[in-house]
């Protein structure tokens, strides 16, 4: 079985469908971007697997277990609002994940958090929103999990810091792990990506692997996102 498996899932907000039997198999190891456009439902998508949506239909698994304890045990979820108390320091985070993750590596997360230049002793409030999103990679990225479900986790750095950030999510990464990173800056994140997961409307448009498609179509994942979407 896929280390995350969904079979016709769909995920209703009231009325409104945002994801309209949905089928995805995803193998570890691999490094794969979820794209697609403004409110196709890649947010919900990752929420549901990361066991924070447990409202939706179909079948969903991940390493053979139901969104609940035991596949949160196994995922590290960067969600896309700011999840740290504004009024903690970097340390008491660092301690809260500790607590909260027995997959958590204070070590690692430390050697990240100096690596990107942030203070620990600092107060998130006092934080720029790329320094912040900073050290929540850092903090997600230090588990030892097996899957990693990032949502647009470079969206507020600046382009020079971008290629840093990823560096750092691919950096000590397990062979086995599956990262599943959602984004809109695809050539920045194209270089690091082994598959993708086209979205629209609720489903999976297309999936492959990055350098089949590029061979195939004869284009960059940039250049064939646009004319996908077009
Ligand atoms: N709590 C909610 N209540 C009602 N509708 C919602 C809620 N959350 C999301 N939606 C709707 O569901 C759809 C999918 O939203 P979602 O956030 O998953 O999209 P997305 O692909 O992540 O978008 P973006 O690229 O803009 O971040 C959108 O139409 C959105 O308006």
């Amino acid at each position: 079985m896929s280390l995350v498996s969904v079979t016709n899932l769909v995920k209703n907000y009231g009325k409104f469908r945002a994801i309209d039997d949905l089928d995805l198999e995803l193998d570890g190891g691999r490094i794969v971007g979820l794209l697609g456009e403004n409110g196709c439902g890649k947010t919900t998508l990752l929420k549901v697997l990361a066991g924070a949506l447990a409202d939706y239909e179909g079948d969903v698994r991940i390493d053979g277990h139901s969104p609940g304890p035991e596949s949160k045990a196994v995922v590290s979820f960067l969600p896309d609002a700011s999840f740290l108390p504004d009024g903690a320091t970097l340390d008491a985070c660092i301690r809260q994940y500790r607590d909260f993750f027995s997959d958590f590596s204070e070590d690692h997360a430390r050697d990240l958090i100096g690596f990107f230049g942030l203070e620990t002793g600092r107060r998130l409030s006092t934080l720029s929103k790329g320094m912040r999103e900073k050290a929540q990679i850092a903090l997600a990225m230090s588990r030892q999990a097996k899957v990693y479900l990032l949502d647009e986790p470079i969206s507020g750095v600046d382009p020079a810091a971008r290629e840093v950030l990823l560096q750092a999510i691919i950096r000590d990464l397990s062979p086995e792990a599956l990262v599943l990173v959602s984004t809109h800056l695809i050539h920045d994140l194209e270089p690091i990506l082994d598959g993708v997961a086209f979205m629209r409307h609720g489903r999976i448009l297309l999936t492959g692997e990055v350098d089949d498609l590029r061979s195939e179509r004869g284009l960059s994942i940039d250049a064939l996102f646009r004319e996908v979407y077009r």
